[in-house]
């Protein structure tokens, strides 16, 4: 129970501060937690190297984070294990420097950088969330020269030199292997551009108190950090046993043309995949009958085509009002406005990606989605982000076509926040780590565990059709809908997870996503989402 709990939160690094000194002022002495998380710490390094022979080249910095590293390179010496300390700073906490004293006196060695070279792993102890400005000089150095020897490094809490909330690198900052955060995850752990850094990531706990959390993060609090319980909870399942198929959503699906045919079938294949009760899909004239053929489920509407194969305009037979929610994008082309601006009118749920959300783009979006008179869910990627909410793009992620950039205000937890307040839509921002916007509480999911496997063409119509198929679940129940965009959001990175699982990370092809999609609720074990055996 506690431990599904304590995987929700996500913290800053002054509400952590603030937790910390709840706990503290309650009488926990800072020397003794210091020791218990140090401890933590110790066990966790001894299972993953329970050789004695392996050797620790500890990094120590002045503050708390340093006093840490201190106390595990003390527990590994008893341990039997070799450890040699860097230890740069010539002022070190008053704790901290308890413990390098108490180190010393056992003739625990402190070297020189180029001494550690002969080291298996590092343990970074250098800076945690009480880092406040950009590494320079000598220790940006130190970091630089660790990071060309390609060594396993454990860092505790955060990298050194990662931003906290941001993950952005603030001058420089240690690469690690694994991160052990401590406590409560950071920001930095769900934000994008910290995760080249981060390495493989795990949470210590600590048993700060839960009253103490919420008391700093509010109920319910502003960030949400996705589990797979909460995810299950928000599915339309177990269904009642007297259910009929018009109880149980019917989702419209406008997309494809000649030019993109392969994302409205995919599209429509996941919305399949959802369990939707009725699936309608609008396509141009002459995708139909391809669209029969590989979706049978489906209700397909032939419409009216531009020259180029765009869908010109609805048939004038199909009612918007027919359907609990409309999905439109996929393969759509630029062409379609007067067709998007036509369900933008919708009193009806709608759900808009790709050229959906590139045509919104021309249409002032904010004003636009702020006189909606139904919910709006958007699903851009990046750069379609941009192109909507511009003032808000460069907080939203790296640049899509590079490779090395590191965007020191690319915190996509704040842009996507900022462009749900903005345009009352539910904003679900894609990427490594999806963040999702909302105007409710919490003001932002994040969904932690995913995989680069998804990064590939045709991902997202999976995801579009997944979650239209979803949202018109919820809405002909009249759920909320923020939810349900989370779980979505969930399902289908948990389905690239097992689909990479079993077919690596090259071959979770989008196809292939869709065969696993009802295999991810067949697993029993939600208990993490680590626990699903990959
Ligand atoms: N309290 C506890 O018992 C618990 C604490 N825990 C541990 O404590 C960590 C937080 O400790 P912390 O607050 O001491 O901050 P920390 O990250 O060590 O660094 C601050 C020091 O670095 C310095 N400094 C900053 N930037 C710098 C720069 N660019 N270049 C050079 N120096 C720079 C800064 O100096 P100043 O800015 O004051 O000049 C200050 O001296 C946390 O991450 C976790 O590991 C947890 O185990 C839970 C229990
Ligand atoms: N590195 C990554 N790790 C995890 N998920 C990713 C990564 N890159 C992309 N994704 C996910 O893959 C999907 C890609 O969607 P999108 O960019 O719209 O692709 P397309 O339109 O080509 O299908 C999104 O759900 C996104 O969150
Ligand atoms: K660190």
């Amino acid at each position: 129970m506690r431990h599904t709990q304590i995987q929700q939160f996500v913290v800053s690094a002054s509400q952590m501060a603030a937790i910390e000194s709840r706990v503290f002022a309650a009488g926990m002495p800072v020397a003794a937690l210091m020791e218990k998380v140090a401890g933590l710490i110790t066990r966790r390094v001894c299972e993953l190297y329970p050789d004695v022979r392996t050797t620790f080249g500890i990094l120590v910095g002045p503050g708390h984070n340093g006093g840490d590293a201190l106390v595990v390179a003390r527990e590994l010496h008893f341990r039997g294990y070799g450890v040699k300390l860097f230890a740069p700073f010539a002022s070190l906490k008053e704790l901290t420097a308890h413990h390098a004293r108490y180190a010393a006196s056992l003739g625990i060695p402190q070297v020189a950088l180029a001494n550690l070279a002969d080291c298996t792993v590092l343990i970074d102890g250098l800076f945690g969330f009480g880092l406040t400005r950009p590494l320079s000089g000598d220790i940006a150095a130190a970091v630089d020269r660790i990071n060309t020897w390609q060594k396993p490094v454990l860092s505790i809490d955060l990298p050194s030199g990662l931003h906290t909330n941001t993950g952005a690198v603030l001058g420089t900052a240690v690469r690690a292997t694994r991160t052990f955060c401590l406590g409560l995850w950071k920001q930095a752990f769900l934000q994008d551009q910290g995760q080249d850094w981060i390495g493989q990531a795990e949470l210590i706990d600590f048993d700060l108190p839960l009253a103490d959390i919420v008391e700093v993060l509010g109920t319910p609090p502003d960030l949400c950090r996705i589990t797979p319980q909460q995810a299950i909870a928000a599915l339309p399942i177990p269904r009642s046993v007297t259910t009929h198929k018009y109880r149980e959503g019917h989702l419209l699906l406008v997309c494809g043309s000649r030019q993109y045919a392969g994302a409205a079938l995919l599209a429509a294949q996941a919305a399949r995949a959802s369990g939707v009760g009725m699936l309608s899909v609008a396509v141009p004239e002459s995708l139909r009958l391809m669209v029969v053929a590989q979706v049978p489920d489906a209700l397909v509407w032939g419409c009216g085509e531009t020259d180029d194969g765009a869908i010109a305009q609805l048939p004038e037979d199909l009612n918007l009002a027919d359907y609990a929610a409309i999905a439109c994008g996929c393969g759509l082309t630029r062409e379609p406005v007067s067709l998007v601006k036509q369900l933008l009118e919708a009193a009806t749920p709608l759900l808009l990606d790709a050229d959906g959300l590139n045509i919104l783009a021309t249409l002032d979006p904010v004003p636009t989605l702020r006189n909606r008179p139904a919910p709006t869910v958007l699903t851009p990627h990046p750069g379609e982000f941009r192109r909507l909410f511009p003032d808000l793009g460069a907080a939203s992620g790296r640049e899509e076509q590079s490779d090395s950039q590191n965007d020191p205000c690319g915190n996509r937890i704040d842009a996507a926040r900022r462009a749900a307040q903005q345009s009352g839509a539910i904003v679900l921002l894609k990427g490594a780590k999806v963040a999702i916007g909302t105007t409710q509480h919490p003001a932002v999911w994040l969904n932690p565990d995913s995989t680069p496997a998804l990064a590939r063409g045709g991902s997202g119509d999976v995801l579009t059709g997944l979650l239209g198929g979803l949202l018109a679940q919820a809405a002909r129940r009249h759920l909320p809908l923020e939810p349900v965009v989370a779980a979505a959001t969930w399902w289908h990175a948990a389905t690239g997870r097992l689909a990479a699982a079993a077919h690596s990370e090259l071959g979770a092809d989008a196809s292939t996503q869709i065969r696993y999609l009802p295999r991810v609720l067949q697993s029993n074990d939600f208990n993490d989402s680590s626990d699903f055996g990959f």
